[in-house]
């Protein structure tokens, strides 16, 4: 099924704006798996586990896995999602961008050996780099356009020979020119509304990926109202504030808690 699809699936089956991002950090772990690098996937499993019917995409972000030498329970972890949440997409977020070559075996390691539904990517070697991602049809591409952190500003603010600040031309790019077959969406951080809505307004009917509410204190509100559209999908994305909610053997019940007051949140900014 089309990315754009499962995600309007699962938007409106389980009402929800909300992606959980699966960011596994040992060291954060409950007592009984703290500093475990073994224990990823069970952690991981018990957070999707307890908050499936709540969100609307689910994001690993591989460099938690990598770090820990456990690309094999990231394998496990995205088989495990598509057994327990079929209806939920999965957004590999790897940030990657090359060659065309390159571009190719990290396609490969996205959509083959991990199965992901969609993969963010950084658009900054331009469409060649992209293209190869292309080819596996129906999977959606997240491109980086105005990331979250406050060292994006540094050249995503850069103003371009046309005028456009540079995070304004990948919005154009991606919501024109580079969109072949309407695939592409945009990273978009929530701790910058004014740019979101400048995003939005560039970029109407794409997918944002909208990291940046909970640990990097990004306001729920502030984000439903510069990115909402009813035909422009919006995926927010909470990590940290969700997986150490709790540290105790509720671990699991406290992230549930926390992702359903995130999702109510965003919910209630939604116009009527
Ligand atoms: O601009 C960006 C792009 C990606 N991220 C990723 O999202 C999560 C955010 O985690 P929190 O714990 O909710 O802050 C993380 O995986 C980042 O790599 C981002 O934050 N900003």
């Amino acid at each position: 099924m089309h990315f754009n699809a499962q995600l309007s699936q699962a938007s409106h089956g389980h009402q929800s704006l909300l992606c959980v991002g699966l960011d596994p950090d040992p060291a954060r772990f409950p007592a009984g798996m703290k500093g475990d690098s073994r224990r990823i996937f069970d952690f991981c499993a018990r957070i999707v586990d307890a908050t499936k019917d709540l969100v609307n995409a689910f994001k690993p972000q591989i460099a938690y896995f990598a770090a820990h030498r456990a690309e094999d329970q990231l394998e496990q972890l995205m088989a495990y999602m598509k057994r327990v949440a079929p209806g939920v997409p999965v957004i590999l977020d790897a940030k990657r961008g090359d060659i065309g070559s390159t571009a190719e075996q990290y396609a490969r390691e996205a959509f083959e050996r991990y199965q992901a539904d969609a993969v963010t990517l950084s658009p900054y070697m331009g469409f060649d780099s992209i293209e190869p991602y292309l080819k596996y049809e129906g999977k959606g591409l997240i491109l980086l356009c105005r990331t979250s952190n406050p060292g994006g500003s540094d050249l995503q603010f850069e103003t371009l020979a046309n005028g456009d600040r540079l995070f304004e031309q990948v919005a154009r790019l991606a919501a024109g020119r580079w969109n072949r077959d309407g695939r592409l969406g945009l990273v978009v951080g929530a701790t910058f509304p004014a740019e979101l809505a400048r995003v939005r307004e560039l970029a109407p009917t794409l997918p944002l990926l909208i990291p940046g509410v909970g640990a990097q204190g990004g306001d729920a509100a502030a984000t439903v109202k510069a990115a909402w559209r009813p035909d422009g999908p919006i995926i927010v994305n909470s990590s940290r504030a969700v997986l150490y909610a709790g540290d105790g053997e509720d671990f699991a019940q406290k992230a549930r808690q926390v992702a359903q007051a995130t999702r109510d949140a965003l919910n209630a900014a939604r116009p009527a």
